[in-house]
Parts: structure tokens; C-alpha cells; sequence
């Protein structure tokens, strides 16, 4: 792994003495790599990870444990201006959380230029006053050296802008090239509050198992989708229990039962696929994915059912957890 300190922008140095833990927020536009950098960090799969945009529902944490500091890394869903009633809510979760944490981790791709989304989140981020914002420019693998300075001076230009708050540090980092990784715990962990632990060591994240195994199944079920599905694709896992065998003892096989609501018939075809195939296949994906995660063996049953304009329903909305 790169961690050169020469690569790290200058910042608020290390932790300092003793040790310290708290809370990091990542936030970013739709797609800026957010859930990518929180697995690399933690360095297990927690957050859901896709190539379509806006699939990060819950707030998942992950929990980085290194022998000076803790990050509790909370990873959201993507800050964009709202549409629909369920986009602000998502905004809402997001405002509130930020204000609760130590600092804040904004998400802006290499690949990419400053747009009007990046500006609408650097003015909700100068609301949220207290809190530190550290700006990680993600994805540097996708560019060279040069567009990447370029970036650098950019991004930093950003915070500068009237209406804004200037970043307390920026820092380049690829996810997948693991490249600058630890840059990015050490610069974070420097803004936290001396303190032990929050968290055991070898704990990963403190999400419940079955909005875990929901997050697992929602990915499973968009990948390979292009059209508009992860607005419209809600996921509720309705139950989990050991399965018994016929003599009423526990066979070790856990029955896992899930709902993906879609908003229309034609979605709940494209979930579903010619004659069940896709569904077959979305299953036997999650089911591997939630086996690894739980260490145990697990029936899988999985429902599609249309919700009619849910995200625009307040009831509907409150019924799936939002
Ligand atoms: N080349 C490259 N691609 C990356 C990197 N980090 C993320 N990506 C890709 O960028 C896309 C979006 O990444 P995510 O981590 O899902 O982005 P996100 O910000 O969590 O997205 P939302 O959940 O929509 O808010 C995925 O296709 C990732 O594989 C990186 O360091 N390098």
C-alpha cells in the first residue's frame, strides 16, 4: 500500500498522544465512491457497493480499529437535491446525521469537475458548523498525476467559494487502487476526540443482521439493472429464524424471508426476469453474500410485490422504515 506521507496533503498531523475515537461522516454526490472507500477503510464488505447511483438507503457503519484511534465510519446516502418526498427524507437522515459527528468525510471524484451538485453539498456542509469537513478526492487511479494536482487546487478552490467552509485538509485516495487508504483513516482519525474505544475490537459494524442481509439482497437485485430501479426498489426482510428440522431441533439452516417492493408491474418483471430466471439468480447471489456474512447456511425466500408510487406515499414510506 502507498501511505507515503509526502502523498499526504498537509493537515492536522497525526492523533497525537493518546487515543482517540469518534464518529466520520462520508458524504458525496450519487456515485462519488463513498460506499467503495467505507469497505476499503474497514476492510470488509459492510456498505453496498454499486455502479448505479443512490443505492445507499440506511446508514450502515463500519468501524476502522487501529491501535491510536477508532473511526466509526458512518456512510449515508448520497446528498442530492431532493425530488421526491423520499429524497428529502434521505437529505433529512443525512443533515442529521451530520451534525452529530466529528468530522466529515466529502467525497468528490478525481475523474470529475466541480458541478452544481458538488456546490449544493459544500453549502449544506457550511450550515453544519462545528464539524470539520476533510475533502477526499476519490477515484485518482482514473487520472494522471497533472489532472490530479489540478484537481487537488479545484477541490481546495471549492471550499473557498462565498457561502462555503474551507476544508481542513483534502486528501487523494483510490479505493480500488489502495492507494493512500491509511492517508485517509489517519487524516480522519486526527480530527477526532481523545477517547478509548467506542467499540470491542474485531467489530465491524453495529447494523442490525437483517438491514444487512436487506442491503445484500437490494445489491443483488440492481446489479445489471440500467433503468431506474434504485429509486423504485425498496427491500424488507420479513423474517429470519433458525429452520427446524422434523424432530423440532435446529438443522443449522437459517430461513430467511425478504420483500423487494417496486413501484410497477413492469419493474417487478425486470426484477423477476423470462420465467423466474433473474430472480433465481439475484437469490442464489444474496444467498452467498448473506451465507459469507453470517457464517451459516441459509434458505433463502425471496417475494417480489408491487407498492404502488411508495415513494411519494408518506404511509408506504413509514411501513418499509423510512
Ligand atoms: N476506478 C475507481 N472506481 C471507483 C473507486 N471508488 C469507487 N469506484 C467506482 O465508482 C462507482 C460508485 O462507487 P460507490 O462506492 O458505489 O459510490 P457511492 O458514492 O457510495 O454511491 P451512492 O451509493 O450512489 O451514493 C462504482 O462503480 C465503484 O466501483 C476508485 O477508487 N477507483
Amino acid at each position: 500500500m502507498s501511505t507515503d506521507s509526502s502523498e499526504v496533503a498537509p493537515g492536522t498531523g497525526g492523533a497525537g498522544d493518546g487515543h482517540r475515537s469518534g464518529f466520520a461522516c462520508l458524504v458525496g454526490r450519487p456515485n462519488a465512491g463513498k460506499s467503495t472507500l467505507t469497505n476499503a477503510l474497514v476492510g470488509e464488505k459492510v456498505a453496498i457497493t454499486s455502479s448505479r447511483p443512490q443505492t445507499t438507503r440506511h446508514t450502515v457503519r463500519g468501524i476502522v480499529h487501529r491501535p491510536d484511534a477508532q473511526l466509526v465510519l458512518v456512510d449515508t446516502p448520497g446528498l442530492h437535491r431532493p425530488r421526491t418526498l423520499l429524497g428529502q427524507r434521505l437529505n433529512d437522515l443525512v443533515l442529521g446525521t451530520l451534525a452529530e459527528v466529528d468530522v466529515i468525510a466529502f467525497c468528490l471524484p478525481a475523474d470529475e469537475r466541480t458541478g452544481p451538485g458538488d456546490r449544493w453539498i459544500a453549502a449544506q456542509l457550511a450550515q453544519v458548523r462545528r464539524t470539520p469537513v476533510v475533502a477526499v478526492v476519490t477515484k485518482t487511479d482514473k487520472v494522471d498525476r497533472g489532472r490530479l494536482a489540478e484537481r487537488l487546487l479545484e477541490v481546495t478552490a471549492l471550499g473557498e467559494e462565498e457561502g462555503h467552509r474551507p476544508f481542513a485538509d483534502v486528501v487523494p485516495v483510490s479505493a480500488t487502487g489502495d492507494f493512500q487508504v491509511d492517508a485517509v483513516t489517519r487524516v480522519l482519525s486526527s480530527h477526532l476526540p481523545p477517547g478509548p474505544p467506542l467499540y470491542p475490537d474485531g467489530e465491524l459494524t453495529d447494523e442490525p443482521e437483517a438491514v444487512m442481509v436487506g442491503e445484500l439482497v437490494r445489491e443483488a437485485a440492481l446489479e445489471g439493472v440500467r433503468d431506474e430501479l434504485p429509486h423504485s426498489l425498496a427491500v424488507v426482510v420479513d423474517e429470519m429464524t433458525p429452520r427446524l428440522g422434523e424432530d423440532g431441533q435446529p438443522t443449522g439452516l437459517l430461513k430467511v424471508h425478504v420483500l423487494l417492493y417496486v413501484e410497477r408491474d413492469s419493474q417487478k418483471g425486470i426484477v423477476i426476469g423470462r420465467g423466474g430466471a433473474r430472480l433465481k439468480e439475484v437469490g442464489t447471489t444474496a444467498r452467498q453474500n448473506i451465507e459469507a456474512l453470517l457464517g451459516t447456511r441459509v434458505h433463502l425466500d425471496l417475494r417480489v410485490k408491487v407498492a404502488k408510487d411508495w415513494q411519494r406515499d408518506p404511509r408506504q414510506l413509514a411501513r418499509l422504515g423510512f
